[in-house]
């Protein structure tokens, strides 16, 4: 209550000043200084407060700094003893000593220009200028004691200032220790917070996860209680069965029951059979001695079966023998595309141009129409043996009546045009393996050219079409192998001559043309027949006489003739000499094959050859020796019949020379007659078939085997 202090505590000289102030208030205005009304005012209004006109104040000097921690006491203008002894005790203003109200007298106012007195009135001014003075001294005393004391204040505040700042730093420490703190906390909040998030997040995912597996969960449930639905559903249908198994069980026991008994029975049974079975057993023996009986037995009848085979060929040898005769086969080929040209060609005059495309047309009914006009009228009465052929032909006479005639004919075989290679050899398959026991075979093909020689002994190039050489040459290699297990070892070689205008000519020789002279040699004592300087070619296989058949005929002289464009205008013969030891019994033996393609047989105004020197010489020379061989023939059968001396003309011609052995009685021979199917070839066909008959007749003798036992 400083306020009031002030103005109890104050003189009735404050108390004037006070009312003087008031006074220059109210007179002065607004121009007179305030600040002493100020401290008035101060002590009756309100407690006095830290003024901005006291800068050395703690509260001043800490600026901004946090609120003074001691309240400030209001400063005490001054405490003066007075000279009364009154201490008086001015409080201070906010104002600073320096500027206090106080305005020093000597400046003079307006209102001392306004109210100028007399002398009195300047002693009273003076007097009262002097209090002034007093109460100023006074009041500087009072300032003196103040400011001492305001040092010493000061001094404190500076200490306590000191203090402040100390503590101020120690609070900015803290503070900065607290920042350090609030940003580690911060940096541990991030922290937790990221923490937190990923947290939230693991938390997200696995409720997401949990909510997946939950429906998932539900899912498998969902499935269970369907399976769940479906084994009961099982679980009542086994129940069912197992109801209907028991229902079963209980019929099984029923059954068992009397299968038991039915088991009894079969054991029963069974103990028979054993007692059987044992008295089987105790004869096994002696099926086992009668089956080995039955095995010798098999031995046995297997080598009468073998002695049975080769008294079979010895009869058939001897049979062949006693025939003693040359055997004839005939053998009419059928009609070929090319016949019918030809025939047609004869007799309408027609030219080939237009005949051909005549045969090319698909008009077959026409074709079969030509193919009877050409052909013969040749019926074959045996149908049992065939061995018959008739040739028919009807003629105007010179009368103008028709004129039929009919030749009859019977031979070892007649083959009609339908017969196949594989038929007509098996007829010839006998003679031509006898060879393997040591006979001298001889098959000689003969006929006007075109009528099928070729074809019968060499045939063509496929399995089916092959002809009688290569089929009888594999044949006497089969059997040749057939008769190793009885012992037989053979050894095999062959030869291929061609007889071409009297000269023998190799066609397994080198070089295109043989140039050699060959001689035909015969030895008396062994029979055998050889020629000089041709290749004896060594045969292992019947492959192997298949390539040299091939080559042989690509060496062969074949000229064109009007006959048959492929004539062969020479005889060829092909000879397999066979020798065969039996190391088993030492038996050994020789034969040898022979197997003749002669040249045609036509007549020489049928070859088309008048006109041409060479043809025909060819045809004069073929003719010679073809009628020698018919002269051979003819003088073996005078011979056979009984003129022991008769002469035998081999030499007149080199086919019947090298034939000599195969001809003379000692060899069985066999002559295939080839026949033109065709009318124009009628009176060939007639001229053959009766040659052909004179050598069927012809007895030459039997066949001799060349065995002998070794000694
Ligand atoms: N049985 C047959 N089956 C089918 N075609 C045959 C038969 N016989 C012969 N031929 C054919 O007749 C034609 C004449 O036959 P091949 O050449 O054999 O007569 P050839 O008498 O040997 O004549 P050449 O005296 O001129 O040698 C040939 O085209 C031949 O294929």
């Amino acid at each position: 209550m400083a306020g009031p202090n002030i103005a109890s505590s104050s003189t009735g000289t404050t108390t004037s000043l006070k009312r003087k102030a008031a006074t220059q208030e109210n007179i002065g205005g607004p121009e007179h200084p305030r600040k002493l009304a100020a401290i008035a005012e101060a002590d009756t209004n309100q407690p006095l407060r830290p003024s901005k006109f006291a800068p050395n104040t703690a509260a001043s000097r800490l600026g901004k700094g946090p609120p003074p921690l001691t309240k400030p006491r209001a400063p005490t203008l001054s405490t003066s003893a007075g000279a009364n002894g009154v201490r008086r005790t001015m409080r201070a203003t906010s104002a600073p000593p320096k500027t206090a109200p106080v305005r020093p007298p000597a400046r003079p106012t307006s209102r001392a220009t306004t109210t100028a007195r007399p002398t009195a009135a300047s002693a009273a001014n003076d007097q009262r200028f002097d209090s002034i003075q007093q109460q100023i001294s006074k009041i500087e005393e009072a300032r003196a004691a103040d400011a001492a004391r305001l040092d010493a204040e000061l001094a404190q505040e500076r200490a306590k200032r000191s203090d402040l700042q100390a503590s101020h730093e120690a609070l900015s420490r803290e503070l900065t220790n607290a920042k350090t703190q609030e940003l580690a906390q911060r940096q541990e909040l991030f922290i937790a917070s990221d923490e937190l998030n990923s947290l939230r997040q693991r938390h997200e995912r696995e409720i997401s996860e949990l909510q997946a597996d939950l429906r998932r969960k539900d899912r498998e449930l969902r499935e269970l209680n369907e399976d769940l639905r479906m084994y009961q559903s099982d679980l009542e249908r086994e129940r069912e069965t197992v109801r209907g198994l028991k229902a079963t069980i209980a019929q099984q026991a029923t059954a068992q029951v009397s299968l038991t008994a039915q088991l009894g029975a079969l054991q029963a049974e069974k103990a028979a059979v054993q007692v059987e079975f044992d008295r089987t057993c105790g004869s096994k023996a002696d099926l086992a001695l009668q089956f080995e009986r039955a095995q010798k037995r098999i031995a046995e009848l297997e080598c009468e079966t073998r002695e049975g085979e080769m008294v079979r060929r010895k009869l058939h040898n001897m049979v062949q023998e006693l025939k003693g005769n040359i055997r004839v086969f005939v053998r009419v080929r059928p009609v070929l595309r090319s016949d019918i040209v030809s025939s047609t060609l004869h007799s309408s005059g027609s030219s080939v141009g237009a005949i051909t495309d005549g045969a090319d047309s698909p008009d077959l009914q026409e074709e079969a129409k030509r193919r009877e006009e050409a052909m013969a009228k040749l019926v074959y009465p045996d149908k049992m043996d065939h061995r018959e052929i008739v040739l028919k032909s009807s003629s105007e006479s010179a009368t103008g009546q028709e004129r039929k005639e009919e030749w009859q004919f019977a031979f070892d075989r007649v083959f009609e045009p339908h017969s196949s290679q594989a038929e007509v050899f098996e007829e010839i398959s006998q003679l031509a393996q006898s060879c393997t026991d040591g006979y001298n075979v001889c098959v000689f093909a003969y006929g006007q050219t075109g009528s099928g020689k070729s074809f019968t002994m060499e045939g063509g190039a496929s399995e089916t079409s092959a002809g009688m050489i290569p089929r009888a040459v594999e044949q006497v290699f089969r059997v040749a192998d057939e008769l190793k297990s009885k012992g037989w070892q053979y050894k095999m070689d062959g030869q291929f001559l061609e007889i071409y205008n009297e000269t023998i000519n190799d066609l397994l020789g080198k070089g295109e043309f043989d140039k050699k002279k060959h001689e035909i040699k015969h030895d008396p004592k062994t029979g055998r027949t050889t020629v000089t300087d041709v290749n004896v070619v060594p045969l292992a296989s019947a492959t192997q006489v298949r390539t040299l058949l091939a080559l042989a005929q690509g060496r062969r002289t074949v000229a064109a003739t009007l006959m048959n464009e492929r004539s062969s205008r020479s005889h060829s013969v092909f000879t397999l000499r066979i020798r065969g030891e039996n190391t088993l019994t030492g038996e050994t033996c020789e034969g040898s094959l022979n197997l003749v393609d002669l040249a045609g047989s036509e007549r020489l105004e049928k070859s088309g050859a008048g006109g041409d020197r060479e043809r025909l010489k060819e045809t004069q020379n073929i003719n010679k020796s073809l009628s020698a061989l018919g002269d051979v023939i003819a003088a073996l059968g005078e011979k056979g019949e009984g003129k022991g001396d008769k002469h035998i003309p081999y030499r007149n011609s080199k086919l019947t020379f090298l034939l000599q052995n195969s001809l003379s009685g000692n060899s069985k021979t066999l002559m295939f007659l080839n026949l033109s199917p065709l009318a124009t070839h009628l009176n060939e066909s007639l001229c053959s078939l009766r040659f052909a008959t004179k050598v069927n007749n012809t007895t030459i003798g039997t066949a001799k085997k060349q065995a002998k036992q070794i000694a």
